[in-house]
């Protein structure tokens, strides 16, 4: 099998009624099994990017290939499509549709044609897995915000897919449900599922992210690890995104040498940490 899951190949999508594509000459390849992070500035495209990765939208040039085959958009192959390509949207508004937590787990089962004995037991099973039981009755509505996130992950999870999508899932949420989110991310990476993450939190990128893309107008203008990514730092700096903090402090240690003064590596922290304000 190829070591691709998803590939992009010269992709252009522009919005019906507008001039400038939202995605232009893309190419890009996400590596089976790793955890990639796609970051970039408001409106470089890594929503459009994850709708055409789910085949929400058709490129209009271009070809996006799924381990290997190009994307067919016919009803029954796009329904495997999203069963194997999962896809959090950063709303969990717009994701949400049923009226309970277990109907809305349920429904995505329900359109794989599997049984309701096979059905009740994955649902059962998923909601124990995101500590969901004791919601799994309860209307959305009622729901926190950070709780609708874990229902529409959970949701996604149930179908048990080949590449998670991400748009921003931090986003909003407080320390506390960050690293539980963390968690469950490492969980659901060290079961097998390949994931691609939207989000502005270079800092997380830093810590948890094996292969990082910089979008940018809807190009791919950077890839790497985050050390390689980030050690291009005029090149993040041109696109007012700058590098992780504490990336920036772990390199200065590498670029003081034994003589230089205590002092001076304090007033150089300081100075950085002005900067990130
Ligand atoms: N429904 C739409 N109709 C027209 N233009 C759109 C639509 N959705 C997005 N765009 C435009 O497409 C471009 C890419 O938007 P997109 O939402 O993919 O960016 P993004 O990187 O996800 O942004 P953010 O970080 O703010 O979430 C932007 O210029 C945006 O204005």
């Amino acid at each position: 099998m190829s070591q691709w899951l998803l590939e992009f190949e010269d992709v252009y999508y522009t919005y019906p009624g507008m001039t400038q594509p939202a995605i232009a000459s893309l190419t890009l390849r996400i590596p089976q099994g790793k955890r990639c992070a796609v970051i970039g500035q408001n409106g470089c495209g890594k929503t459009t990017l994850f709708l055409l990765a789910n085949g929400l939208y058709k490129p209009q040039q271009g070809k996006i290939y799924w381990q290997g085959k190009p994307l067919n958009y016919n009803r029954q192959s796009l329904i495997q499509l999203r069963q194997q390509v999962g896809l959090v949207f950063q709303n969990p508004e717009q994701q949400l549709i049923a009226s309970t937590v277990e109907e809305d787990i349920s429904y995505g089962l329900c359109n794989l044609g599997l049984s309701e004995i096979v059905i009740a037991e994955r649902v059962k099973q998923i909601l124990t897995q995101f500590g969901l039981n004791s919601l799994a009755t309860r209307p959305i509505h009622q729901l926190s915000l950070g709780q609708k996130k874990r229902v529409c992950l959970a949701g996604v999870m149930v179908l048990q897919p080949t590449l998670l999508l991400l748009d921003e899932p931090t986003a909003y949420l407080d320390p506390l449900h960050t690293r539980q989110l963390a968690q469950t991310l490492t969980k659901i990476h060290g079961a097998g599922t390949t994931i691609l993450m939207a989000t502005h939190d270079l800092e997380w990128v830093y810590r948890w992210a094996d292969w990082v893309f910089v979008l940018e107008q809807g190009k791919l203008v950077l890839e790497g690890t985050p050390q390689d990514v980030f050690t291009q730092q005029d090149i993040m700096e041109t696109l007012q995104l700058g590098v992780p903090l504490a990336f920036e402090l772990l390199s200065l240690l590498d670029k003081v040498d034994r003589v230089t003064m205590i002092e001076q590596l304090k007033t150089k922290i300081l100075h950085i940490l002005f900067q990130h304000l």
